[in-house]
């Protein structure tokens, strides 16, 4: 296994198919256990502790899983499901290759990873335990509101740090709106300044997250597979300037006919009042995930950025197609090519 299939913590996991004592595959991410934390004790569990943190485990709700190197054993024992992993791809896959504690969210994403040995196993797997989140509070029932995916921690705040970095060196495009006949009045409907991601080493990283955080999430909620995205930019929404962006939808012109998907990524919360996302035609839930987490909707979906009334909203913005999309816009871009417009040039 290459060093590409090694998980970073926050990343979406995909199947862990893995064969029990009598061989029979077990699926760390199936239907059965998914929805809870899953407790991986890479490399076992000292016997005799097994059973009591066993009971730890399903006390908090959790699910504790030994994943042993070797094959097999044959030996159906009580306490934790056991797991064999043989060629250690599982090990290495989580970054634990000599073994450890990896928990993985209700959500299915690498949430924690810790290296221990056989003595520090038990120990470890108690504190993995200990800061688990305690269950929230009565869930609120909701009888409506917007479709649309929220999906936290995509970006690490060092990545959050460098994209604004990249906004203040930038060059600001004010107001632009795709379609020249939308431009007379994109002031009117937007007030943002926006930077492109053109920094090649920054996209790249960007890029790596979204792979990893954001695609499976849209495979898992809308079985859609983007084949390309839009340049992302990095808007600013400045209470200076009454930053907003008013009610659209966000395929409506030549020029974005071929949008499926929008993806709306905070860069900062807390430091403006306003600016929240509103989908009028579902209600008036207001939607704002936390730095580094983003809204993800479909293009036909009127949406609207709310006025930025004190500081300044940051967020990158991108817009994703499937292979039919793909090939509308390469031919948008042509167009533009041939006219003498060109487009954005990576650095
Ligand atoms: O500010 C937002 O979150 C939404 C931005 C938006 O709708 C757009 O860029 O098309
Ligand atoms: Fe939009």
């Amino acid at each position: 296994m290459s060093d590409r299939s090694v998980f970073l913590v926050g990343d979406h996991l995909p199947g862990i198919v893995l064969p029990d004592a009598s061989g029979q595959g077990f699926d760390v991410m199936g239907q059965v256990i998914a929805g809870r934390p899953r407790v991986l004790a890479l490399g076992g569990l000292p016997e005799e502790e097994a059973p009591a943190l066993e009971s730890a485990a399903r006390a908090a709700g959790t699910v504790l899983v030994e994943v042993l190197a070797g094959a097999p054993d044959g030996t159906v024992r009580p306490g934790p499901q056991r797991v064999f992993d043989a060629g250690g791809g599982a090990f290495r896959a989580l970054g634990l290759a000599g073994g450890g504690v990896a928990v993985v969210s209700p959500r299915g994403r690498l949430e924690f990873a810790a290296p221990a040995g056989p003595a520090g196993m038990a120990s470890a797997v108690r504190a993995a335990l200990a800061a688990l989140p305690s269950p929230a509070p009565a869930p609120p029932v909701r009888r409506g509101g917007a479709p649309v995916l929220l999906v936290p921690d995509i970006l690490e705040p060092e990545l959050v740090a460098a994209l604004l970095a990249h906004w203040e060196r930038g060059e600001k495009q004010k107001d632009r709106v795709a379609g020249a006949a939308e431009a007379a009045g994109a002031h009117r409907i937007k007030r943002r300044a926006d930077v492109f991601l053109d920094d090649r080493g920054l996209y790249e990283t960007f890029h790596a997250r979204l792979m990893r955080r954001v695609l499976p999430e849209m495979m898992r909620a809308y079985r859609f597979q983007p084949v390309s995205y839009e340049v992302p930019r990095i808007g600013c929404y400045d209470a200076a300037d009454a930053g907003a962006f008013e009610a659209h939808r966000d395929n409506r012109t030549p020029f974005t006919a071929h949008r499926r998907f929008a993806m709306s990524l905070n860069l900062n919360t807390g430091e403006y009042e306003g600016g929240t996302l509103r989908f009028p035609e579902f209600g008036p839930d207001l939607h704002e995930p936390e730095a580094g987490g983003a809204a993800i909707f479909g293009c036909d979906m009127l949406h609207e950025a709310l006025p930025v009334t004190r500081g300044r909203r940051f967020a990158i913005f991108t817009f994703f197609t499937d292979a039919e999309g793909a090939k509308q816009e390469q031919a948008l871009i042509r167009q533009r090519a041939a006219a003498g417009q060109q487009g954005i040039q990576m650095r």
